[in-house]
């Protein structure tokens, strides 16, 4: 192969001709693409290119050091959402990594999975195979868990089960070795209003209140993002992968119904090119992005397509439909007698960041270990813990038209595959968490709803990829969400007013301060609700083709050959934690079948 035997680190589009050729080109060096790229340059016969869009990062402080990381470097932008008709017609940003290692190298680091019924309902909605007993070997390979030292974990009410971790993947794991005072009375509180301490969140059962694993390197309080865990750590010996950065693939190109290759264009000399792919073409552009680029290559609901002039390889009205995310609320306070320090100290003290830098500098625990402004403790409940109202809350979801919900004619596969999500969440409402509270143990508490019955789409609006896709999140279209927001809402005031919080004089600043009226703390909610947690999915779900799905359990998509898709794209439901660790352990999984059909 002329391709081998040149250990790049990185490859120019100038290497390559229109007949370059890899066995697999993969659109997208995210989590997904990278880990993807990783597991199959295992094989040293075969060659891979990862073709992203962004660059690689500089190992800036904003990237690398966890109490540094506002502002967040390497955010795509600009991106915005459609306005938000459930919400005055609002536009929202949206947030998504545009960089070597896509939303690892951004996000806030936080690693964990979601309870077992989460997987549950993949497996049970098409996605044959992706339960949590299938996923639970590839959560353990994905991951290299350091735990805590015995006598800090005792002192700050940090617990783990050793069974359920791996000890030799690839993403470096572990538990801040710093904590505030205040996360003491966060955890009293919570137990205090009969929330559970949860032993580990990872075995299966992610409700109650427990500690936040991080992707976080223990040795050096860094992060373990995709570029270092799946590329840097392999590189030196893998002259069979390459990386083309700052480059965006236009579209897959076909003969016949058979991806062949792609075509690229670099994002800012608008240089194009194409390059083939013997075996397979891997689109791993995250949620947002991989249902654009398999639209603009004929994937997708077809009579929209032709409208753009694009010719029709298959008719997927499933594609770019399903899209969800977690909604955040950010509850403001000021506190009367808040415990110093908090994680309001780094920025408003600067004799304290001072010290805290230098001993972080230094490699002994420091506030810079924390993820800046985001606490280390998480409550997640099922509805019923939320609100006793658990009851006239089902009767609103189950009262709801899916078909009205959607808008704008949806392709009866796509309601078909909606009724469905919606009878299996509904299902489990009482039993894997639909939302969650994390108080930063300063100024800000967040509530985010992770278990949304309303739907968004992403939709080409033209032939170019360096144009944004219509991003619609659909936030609240479905009234449901809203009343669950407000349960949440509503339990956060009565931890807020448990002894061991209320001794610090919490006051409310936002959303609703001092309102008891509840259609008036409606509206309050939905003016500082944001729609986006970063946590986009979905958008080309793994369920039959006949429920609006994309691809089938081996992550091919229907009607094509040599094409698949292997990022959060695939899921059919979003999962009720953050979605980094399940993104990692999907991948590895997918990874194992993509090896599989080829004999690798
Ligand atoms: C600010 C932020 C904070 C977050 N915090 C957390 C957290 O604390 N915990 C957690 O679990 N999750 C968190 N997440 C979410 C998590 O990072 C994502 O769920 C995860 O990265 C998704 O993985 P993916 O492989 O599907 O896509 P990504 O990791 O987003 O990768 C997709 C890649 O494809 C590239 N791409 C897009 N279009 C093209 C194209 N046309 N051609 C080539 N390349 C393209 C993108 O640049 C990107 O690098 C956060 C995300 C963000 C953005």
């Amino acid at each position: 192969h002329p391709l081998l035997g040149r250990n790049a680190r990185t490859i120019t589009s100038r290497a390559l001709s229109n007949e370059s050729t890899y066995d697999f080109v993969i659109a997208g060096g995210g989590i997904a693409g990278l880990t993807v790229a990783d597991r199959l340059t295992e094989n040293p016969n075969i060659t891979v290119l990862v073709i992203e869009h962004g660059p690689f990062d500089q190992r800036q402080d904003g990237v690398m050091v966890p109490g540094a990381y506002f502002p967040v470097p390497y955010l795509w932008l600009p991106l915005s959402s459609t306005p938000q008709t459930a919400l005055d017609n609002t536009v929202y940003g949206v947030p998504c990594g545009r960089v070597v290692g896509g939303g690892s190298v951004v996000n806030a680091m936080f690693f964990h999975r979601s309870s077992a019924v989460d997987y549950e309902a993949w497996d049970q909605l098409g996605a044959t195979g992706w339960g949590w007993a299938d996923l639970f070997p590839y959560f353990k390979k994905s991951e290299t868990f350091t735990p805590p030292g015995a006598a800090y974990a005792s002192e700050h009410n940090i617990t783990w089960d050793t069974a359920v971790h791996g000890f030799s993947g690839p993403v470096q794991a572990s538990h801040a070795p710093y904590d505030y005072p205040g996360s003491a009375n966060f955890y009293n509180g919570a137990l205090s209003l009969g929330i559970d301490a949860r032993e580990d969140p990872n075995a299966g059962d992610a409700t109650g209140i427990f500690r936040l694993e991080r992707s976080i390197d223990p040795k050096t309080q860094t992060r373990s993002h995709a570029r270092i865990n799946h590329y840097d750590r392999v590189i030196a010996s893998r002259p069979n992968y390459h990386i083309l950065p700052s480059t965006a693939v236009a579209r897959v190109l076909f003969e016949g119904t058979t991806a062949i290759g792609v075509e690229y264009t670099n994002t800012t000399s608008s240089e194009r090119g194409t390059v083939k792919a013997n075996k397979e073409v891997i689109v791993a552009a995250g949620s947002v992005h991989s249902p654009q680029i398999l639209q603009l290559s004929g994937v997708g609901d077809a009579s929209r397509l032709t409208s753009l002039g694009i010719k029709s390889i298959v008719d997927l009205p499933g594609v770019g439909r399903n899209l969800q995310d977690h909604l955040v609320l950010t509850v403001n306070y000021n506190y009367t007698s808040n415990l110093f320090p908090n994680s309001g100290s780094l920025s408003s003290n600067a004799t304290y960041a001072t010290e805290q830098r230098a001993l972080y500098d230094n490699g002994e625990p420091s506030a810079f270990d924390i993820t800046a402004t985001t606490g280390n403790l998480i409550i997640q409940l099922p509805l019923s813990n939320w609100t006793s109202n658990s009851s006239s809350i089902i009767s609103t979801a189950k009262s709801q038209d899916p078909a009205q919900l959607l808008g704008g004619n949806p392709d009866p596969t796509v309601i078909s595959g909606y009724r469905k999500q919606r009878d299996a969440v509904i299902s489990n409402i009482n039993g894997g968490a639909v939302g969650d509270i994390s108080w930063s143990t300063g100024p800000t508490t967040s509530i985010y709803m992770t278990r949304p019955l309303s739907r968004g789409s992403i939709t080409i609006n033209s032939t170019s990829i360096l144009d944004a896709p219509l991003i619609d999140f659909g936030a609240i279209t479905d009234p449901t969400d809203l009343e669950i927001l407000l349960a949440i809402y509503l339990k956060n005031r009565e931890l807020m007013a448990t002894p061991d919080i209320a001794v610090l004089g919490p006051i409310e600043t936002s959303p609703a301060p001092g309102i008891t009226d509840l259609e008036a703390i409606r509206e309050a909610l939905k003016k500082f609700l944001q729609p986006s947690n970063a946590h986009q999915c979905c958008t080309n779900a793994m369920m039959e083709k006949e429920d609006g799905g994309v691809v089938d359990p081996q992550n091919r998509v229907y009607g094509t050959e040599g094409l698949s898709v292997v990022d959060a794209s695939v899921w059919p439901l979003v999962v009720a934690s953050g979605p980094q660790a399940s993104v990692y352990a999907a991948a590895e999984k997918a990874a194992d079948s993509i090896k599989e059909r080829h004999g690798l």
